[in-house]
């Protein structure tokens, strides 16, 4: 069986980046940067004022008792100032242009302002208060680089270097197909014996959650042609993700239908547990991942090959967050299955353990909706003791935006 790295190597060398598009600002959040972007403007695009105050030339206010003529004022917005000449001064306020000949700020706080005349108690120094041009960012620096996820301080920094538009990764359209007779949709009525078909939502969730757009093909029977049928509905997306159907009994149909639309198999089955079914492919021009129908292996499955799927297609790093911490309690001897195991954190006398769900049974959702870490048990990984640090993949930071 083709080891877990293996796998996600062989799928992640089949993607490349899809195609871009333009987006207003206001619609870009979330979204990934298809393109180094550049600033087209400095800030601040010109000296300018950090205080309320009088612009003056430094030199002159080292003279404890003099008087200064107020010639005009600078504010932000107004028209042009006049400039500062010897023994002169601009009334200027926050973010205001620097006149010309000024070299500091007098904070009006240490001003004395007698009609169009004013004194300052303390000499200022050169350069006091005045943020020079470009102190932020200069006209050229590229600020966000292509790939970047665009939250809102990104999207405020590209408004500042002048761009209304950004050239974003189209989000990659996944087709996600349920398989089984026993499934309905969620919120329908469950006859008895009856399964809901979870795993659509969870899936659907997640692809939004990693940047991309769910589609949903619903639920096909376990008959040949309902399958072809709904395969038939992937066209053109990028992305066909199935759950169901990938195991070896009479009823998983899902790899002959599969067959049937001209699949060409990259690999089935891998060295993992929860998740061994695992199916990579292409069909009529589609990548295809054929995810598990157990709960936990399909959700298992889309943290550790799906959320990379989705990263590669956006021009993002792909790559699975991994943590080490001591186990709370001893853990058996592996066999040839890399194994992610639902576990707790709690606090252990020196910091936080990691303890495992007691059972790990790849039908048990409940246990992985409420666990905060996969433990990852490398294949024929001996024994580990209570207190062995093994390496953990932290569930909240994998199941957030990436
Ligand atoms: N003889 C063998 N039997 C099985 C093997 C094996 O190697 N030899 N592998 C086991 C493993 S491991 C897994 S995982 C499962 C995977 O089976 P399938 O992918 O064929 O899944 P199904 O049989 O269709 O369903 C399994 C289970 O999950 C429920 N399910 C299915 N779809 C959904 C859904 N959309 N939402 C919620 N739950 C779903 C389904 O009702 C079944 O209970 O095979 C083992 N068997
Ligand atoms: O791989 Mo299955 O997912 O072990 O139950």
């Amino acid at each position: 069986m083709l080891a877990v790295a293996e796998a996600r190597a062989r799928i992640l060398e089949a993607l490349n980046p899809g195609p871009g598009e333009w987006l207003p600002l206001s619609e870009a959040l979330d979204r990934v940067l298809a393109a180094d972007l550049v600033a087209r403007r400095s800030q601040p695009p010109c000296a300018v004022s950090a205080m309320d105050g009088y612009a003056v030339r430094a030199g002159e206010t080292q003279a404890p008792e003099r008087w200064f003529g107020v010639v005009g004022e600078s504010r932000a917005g107004g028209p042009p100032p006049p400039p500062v000449g010897a023994g002169q001064a601009v009334r200027i306020f926050t973010g205001a242009p620097l006149p010309e000949g000024a070299d500091a700020i007098a904070i009006q706080e240490n001003a004395r302002r007698e009609g169009s005349r004013v004194r300052f108690l303390r000499a200022c120094t050169a350069g006091e208060f005045v943020r020079p041009a470009g102190l932020d960012f200069a006209e050229g620096w590229t600020g966000l680089a292509a790939g970047m996820l665009l939250g809102p301080l990104e999207l405020g920094l590209a408004g500042a270097m002048g761009h209304g538009w950004l050239p974003v990764r189209r989000r990659p359209r996944v087709a996600i197909l349920a398989t089984g007779d026993e499934l309905v949709r969620p919120g329908e009525p469950v006859p008895p014996a009856g399964i809901v078909s979870s795993n659509s939502t969870a899936l659907a969730a997640l692809v939004r959650r990693w940047g991309g757009e769910p589609v949903d093909l619903g639920i096909a029977a376990d008959h040949h042609d309902a399958l072809a049928d709904a395969l038939s509905q992937a066209r053109g997306a990028d992305l066909l993700l199935t759950t169901g159907g990938a195991s070896v009994g009479e009823y998983d149909l899902l790899r002959p239908a599969l067959g049937e639309a001209g699949m060409e198999l990259d690999f089935w089955k891998i060295a993992m547990r929860p998740g061994k079914p695992l199916i990579f492919g292409k069909v009529m021009g589609v990548p295809l991942l054929g995810l598990p129908g157990n709960p936990v292996s399909a959700a298992v499955c889309a943290v550790v090959f799906l959320r990379p799927v989705l990263q590669q297609l956006l021009g993002r790093p792909t790559g699975l967050p991994l943590e080490s911490a001591p186990l709370a309690a001893p853990l058996q001897a592996n066999d040839e299955r890399e194994e992610y195991m639902r576990a707790t954190i709690e606090q252990g006398p020196s910091g936080p353990v990691l303890r495992p769900a007691s059972r790990q049974d790849s039908s048990m959702f409940a246990t992985l909706a409420r666990a905060d870490a996969l433990v990852v048990r490398p294949p024929h990984a001996p024994p580990a003791a209570a207190g062995e640090l093994v390496p953990w993949v932290p569930l909240a930071r994998v199941l957030r935006a990436s």
